[in-house]
């Protein structure tokens, strides 16, 4: 396996190799030593080999050019244990059992046609009620279990996948959201105007309003471009030997994709730290899977199939937060901007903030209760 060029990488210790130099926050340690090492550079994890992909053009090479080479996953001891030996979709090895039920799923449930009959469930979602959502896809699974002569053990698996997959990220994402609009009044403020001026006295966003929220869109794509809930999408793993640029990488190697760094990289965003939704005003980078620039779901074989249910979710809520309040910080309360990662990247600290009912011009009332997003 030392034959050939390998990717550059920092000095290793004897046993640990890398493992060391991760931290508490390994998107953050791995673009510092991306810097100097480059946008390929190779780590090495305990025993395990593994590439760190740090800019779009890399990310472009890896999972585009050499897709079927690298869209395998990693058979993780945990993530296997909670599968009952990977039955899930998520963390399931490349081959022909990913493949059927991710058909499955992306026909049954994802589809941009499913994800649109189900908008009177999103729309209804209320927290007294007994039938959500989550209801109604879980029938869908069940039904689907019914015709299918698969096991219920399968069905429980691909239903925890997407419970995980879909809540937690999008509940990050709104929690980014208000945090970095809370941070920045000006924003929050047109975004309102945006929403207000479509929706009208009609007392709720529906799914029908979106085309005309372009600013809302906006704000939700430099969200996911600061704050990509998977900083470093799950982890790949490489079926074949693969050149990548001018180096040699092996079979069974893991690869990570820091699209948290390529979303902050100055060669591709100007003033990269800063929240400006108006930089995607005329501007073609989308997160679809297209553009190597801005990969939260994401791309190929491996692409995220929740993105339209994610994305369509996170508008409507984000939507009707705006609408029926305006937000304040409370005295005293400063923005914590601290990260926190488990498998997906969270605020460290809950955001607290003030909601002041908004109902017309003339009518507002003072909200009486601190909304606190995140650390539930
Ligand atoms: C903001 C919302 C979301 C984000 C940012 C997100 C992000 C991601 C990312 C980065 C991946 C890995 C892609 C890769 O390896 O290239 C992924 C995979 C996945 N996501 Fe999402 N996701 C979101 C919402 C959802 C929702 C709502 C669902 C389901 C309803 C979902 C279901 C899945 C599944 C099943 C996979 C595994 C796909 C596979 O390995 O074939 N996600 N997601």
């Amino acid at each position: 396996r030392k034959k050939g060029k390998l990717p550059p990488g920092p000095p290793k210790l004897p046993i640990l190799g890398n493992l060391h130099q991760l931290g508490a926050l390994p998107h953050r340690s791995t673009w510092k030593l991306s810097k100097k090492h480059g946008p390929i550079m190779l780590l090495q994890l305990g025993a395990i080999p593994t590439i760190v992909v740090s800019s779009a053009e890399t990310a472009r090479e890896v999972l585009k050019t050499h897709d079927l080479d690298c869209c395998s996953r990693p058979p993780l001891a945990g993530p296997k244990r909670l599968s009952y030996n990977f039955l899930d979709i998520g963390f399931v090895p490349y081959g022909y059992y990913w493949r059927e039920m991710r058909k499955i799923c992306v026909a049954e449930l994802f589809s941009m046609k499913r994800v649109q009959s189900f908008q009177s469930v999103r729309e209804e979602r209320r927290l007294e009620s007994s039938f959500n959502e989550q209801d109604v896809f879980f029938q869908k699974v069940i039904d689907d279990h019914l015709n299918s002569g698969r096991t219920m053990q399968e069905h429980e698996d691909i239903v925890n996948d997407i419970s995980l997959a879909a809540i937690d990220t999008g509940a990050l994402t709104m929690i980014w959201a208000m945090t970095e609009l809370a941070r920045k009044p000006t924003v929050m403020k047109k975004a309102q105007y945006e929403i207000r001026r479509c929706v009208g006295k009609k007392g709720k966003v529906t799914d029908n309003d979106f085309n005309q929220l372009q600013y809302l869109k906006m704000i939700i794509k430099e969200t996911l471009r600061l704050h990509p809930p998977a900083v470093l999408l799950l982890p790949r793993e490489t079926v074949s030997q693969i050149k990548i640029g001018n180096y040699d990488v092996y079979p069974k190697t893991r690869i990570a994709v820091n699209v948290w760094a390529i979303g902050r990289d100055p060669d591709i965003w100007k003033n990269p730290e800063e929240f400006l939704p108006e930089r995607f005003n005329n501007n073609p980078i989308d997160f679809k899977g297209q553009h190597f620039e801005l990969l939260p779901f994401g791309t190929a074989r491996r692409i995220c199939p929740g993105m339209n249910m994610g994305t369509a979710v996170i508008e409507l809520a984000l939507a009707n937060l705006l609408y029926h309040f305006d937000w304040k910080l409370p005295s005293g309360v400063e923005i914590d901007m601290e990260e926190e990662v488990s498998i997906t990247v969270g605020k460290r600290s809950a955001l607290k903030l003030m909601p002041i009912n908004y109902i017309s011009e003339d009518d507002k009332t003072q909200g009486v209760a601190e909304i606190q997003f995140g650390n539930f």
